[in-house]
């Protein structure tokens, strides 16, 4: 068996080394000529799949370790009988946690805001029923839900007058409710005085260049963008007007990449009818350090001070303006270190590593604590 991997998939050896012989590649730029023998392809987001690429090539299954799906040509590889999966939701709460981290470097506190979900599937639902348990008000978007699905259901222009408006759909260009550019400038400017919007999703899913209008004509809005239409050249304009800025590492925590090799793994080997020998539980590290101690303060100064502990996100942010500015003096290339930062990223363990000492038994601390997964640490553990 001949695998193809992008060089950038965690535990590549540890899954599949018993499977058969791995090559390892950057993905952004794989060629025919190198897939062409290989039986498997495993890849992550930055590697388009499509008939340029497969054409005569002995790939029989495809498999992204990552939850997007908008780099496969979904309709070729049906066509060509080619198996290909993604791993759903593998990273879900990496992304949830990013919000989290960001809304606390913006000193935003979500629990006295209405936030709006745009997108309600595995990442917005899971942010919609960490909120909701917080008893945070929230407004969702999603016309392919029901009121059966989530009974917070509304319209999107209703959705965009909230305080706090996080977008989480994946990208499409067909059917009935394509998402490209889906907040473009009249959408934007719908946005009320001192909102707060965040992009997890894909870049496109907002019209970049209107946005960059916007927060020409505004500046009461802050913007928080992990992804970026044509990364990875992004607009270093709009770089320089918004509030926080990431190379789309939203679902980067460790953890959330670990699992997306797993779930990867587990199709595979179901796949071509081997036994499963691997599992991500035994491979997975624990977290050496894992307890935390609440700092003295009001509740949200505790919560912004132990999440800041745990995901230093102001550190994503300053190593991409650092990028912009190298670009600017011509120092560096923006797509090579765009990919650089992301292949280097450090490692994030999310929240539910780590237990919490002096955290309250009960209250509304205890179950914003709770909805993010933190577990509650005994004097004595
Ligand atoms: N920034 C990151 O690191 C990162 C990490 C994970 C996922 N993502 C992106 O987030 C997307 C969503 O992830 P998910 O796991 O929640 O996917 P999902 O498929 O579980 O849910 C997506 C939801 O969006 C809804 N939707 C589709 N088109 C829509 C539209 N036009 N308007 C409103 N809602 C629409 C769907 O009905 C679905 O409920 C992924 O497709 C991926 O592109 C980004
Ligand atoms: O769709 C996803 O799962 C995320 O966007 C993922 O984090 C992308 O990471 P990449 O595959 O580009 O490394």
């Amino acid at each position: 068996m001949k695998i193809l991997a992008d060089e950038n998939i965690p535990l590549l050896e540890a899954f599949f080394g018993d499977c058969g012989t791995i090559t390892r590649l950057p993905g952004r730029n794989l060629t025919r000529e190198q897939v062409r023998e290989a039986d498997a392809l495993l890849i992550r987001s930055v590697t388009r799949v499509d008939d340029a690429l497969l054409n005569e090539t002995a790939v029989q299954f495809v498999g992204t370790c990552t939850i997007g799906m908008d780099h496969l040509d979904q309709r070729y590889l049906e066509q060509r009988g080619i198996t290909y999966t993604n791993a759903p939701g593998c990273n879900a709460n990496s992304v949830v946690e990013y919000v989290y981290a960001a809304l606390c470097h913006l000193d935003v506190d979500w629990r006295k805001r209405r936030v709006g979900i745009i997108g309600c599937g595995n990442v917005g639902g899971a942010l919609y029923r960490a909120l909701s348990a917080q008893g945070v008000q929230c407004l969702c978007y999603d016309p392919l839900l029901s009121e059966a699905d989530n009974p917070d259901l509304a319209e999107l222009e209703d959705v965009l007058q909230c305080d706090i408006v996080s977008l989480h759909t994946p990208l499409t260009t067909t059917g009935p409710h394509p998402s490209r550019h889906l907040l473009a400038k009249e959408q934007l400017r719908q946005l009320p005085p001192g909102a707060v919007l965040l992009n997890c999703g894909r870049g496109a899913v907002v019209d970049n260049e209107a946005l960059l209008q916007v927060l020409r004509e505004r500046d009461d809005l802050q913007v928080v963008l992990d992804v970026w239409e044509g990364e990875p050249v992004i607009s270093l304009p709009l770089l320089e007007r918004v509030s926080l800025a990431s190379p789309h590492i939203a679902g980067y925590s460790f953890d959330g990449k670990l699992k997306g090799t797993a779930m990867i793994y587990h199709a595979f080997c179901r796949h071509f009818g081997l036994p499963e020998s691997a599992s991500l539980v035994e491979l997975t590290p624990p977290v050496v350090d894992n307890q935390l101690r609440l700092v003295e303060g009001s509740d949200w100064q505790r919560l912004r001070a132990l999440i800041g502990e745990v995901y230093d996100i102001e550190d994503d942010d300053r190593q991409l303006r650092k990028l912009g500015k190298q670009v600017r003096h011509h120092r560096v290339d923006l797509a090579k270190g765009f990919d650089s930062l992301r292949k280097h990223y450090p490692v994030r363990r999310e929240f539910g590593n780590y237990r919490v000492l002096g955290a309250p038994k009960k209250g509304p601390l205890a179950d914003t604590l709770a909805a993010l997964g933190f577990k509650r640490a005994n004097s004595i553990d």
